[in-house]
């Protein structure tokens, strides 16, 4: 089984700059793997780092030490010490993250919101817009709305346009921040029936999802990051 994730001895530490350079020390010893076609769950309780991980997975959070490996284009690259410019290329095609909040742009609609990650991989236009059109169909966002910048848009509608977005490419590795925390039931089960299909397709996916039946039908398993807490051995 491919494994194009891993995680090895990863430290994280705030320093607030503000607060005369303190440092408040966040994980450590972060180590785990994410294999194709499995659905990973960050667990343990509220403020252990979870989000923060997530950050740092994905190249918004710098890190202290360690490494995280991902497989992109049959090379292996610590994307802890990857080049801006590769870490755009390693997002563009093969690492995805769906924020817990969409980051609206004025004046662009919601179709096109959905469709630019396709287009930015190459595809024609016609192509990714109707591939924008189809998700968010059946993510039941009202067809009114998909011409219309999604600023004003309900809490439920903006991440159902986030989750359309974050789904569209094909990209091996998806993390997924609360993507489900603002749906109603009907849109929650659609959410984890597109995930049960990604993990058939064969992406590798780690998420946080702090409804338990939504995490106890997409979870292959947890990772407590509780075991990671750098304040436990800080303190
Ligand atoms: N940018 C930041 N600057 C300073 N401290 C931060 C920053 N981001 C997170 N933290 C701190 O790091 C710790 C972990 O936060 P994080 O958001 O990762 O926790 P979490 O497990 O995702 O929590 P929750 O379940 O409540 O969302 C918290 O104490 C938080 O205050």
């Amino acid at each position: 089984m491919p494994t194009p994730l891993v995680v090895s001895e990863v430290r994280k530490s705030f320093t607030m700059h503000l607060r005369g350079g303190l440092v408040l020390p966040v994980v450590d010893n972060v180590s785990f793997s994410l294999k194709a076609g499995e659905c990973a769950v960050l667990g343990g309780p509220s403020g252990v780092g979870k989000s923060s991980i997530l950050k740092m997975l994905y190249g918004n959070y710098a890190i202290d030490a360690g490494q995280i490996l991902i497989e992109h284009q049959g090379r292996l690259i610590d994307l802890a010490s990857a080049s801006p410019r590769e870490v755009i290329e390693i997002r563009r095609t093969t690492l995805g993250y769906v924020s817990q909040f969409l980051r609206t742009l004025p004046r662009v609609a919601a179709i096109d919101v959905v469709a630019e990650p396709l287009i930015a991989r190459g595809e024609a236009a016609a192509t990714a817009h109707d591939k924008a059109a189809e998700l968010l169909g059946k993510l039941n966002l009202p067809e009114a709305l998909w011409r219309l910048p999604p600023a004003t848009f309900s809490g439920g509608e903006q991440q159902r346009v986030n989750i359309a977005r974050g789904f569209i490419t094909d990209h091996k590795i998806l993390l997924l921040d609360e993507p489900t925390a603002s749906l109603d039931a009907a849109n929650r089960a659609v959410v984890v029936d597109m995930i049960a299909q990604r993990k058939k397709a064969g992406t590798a996916l780690l998420g946080i999802f702090h409804d338990d039946d939504v995490r106890a039908r997409v979870a292959d398993r947890i990772i407590d990051v509780s075991a990671f807490s750098a304040r436990k051995t800080a303190a």
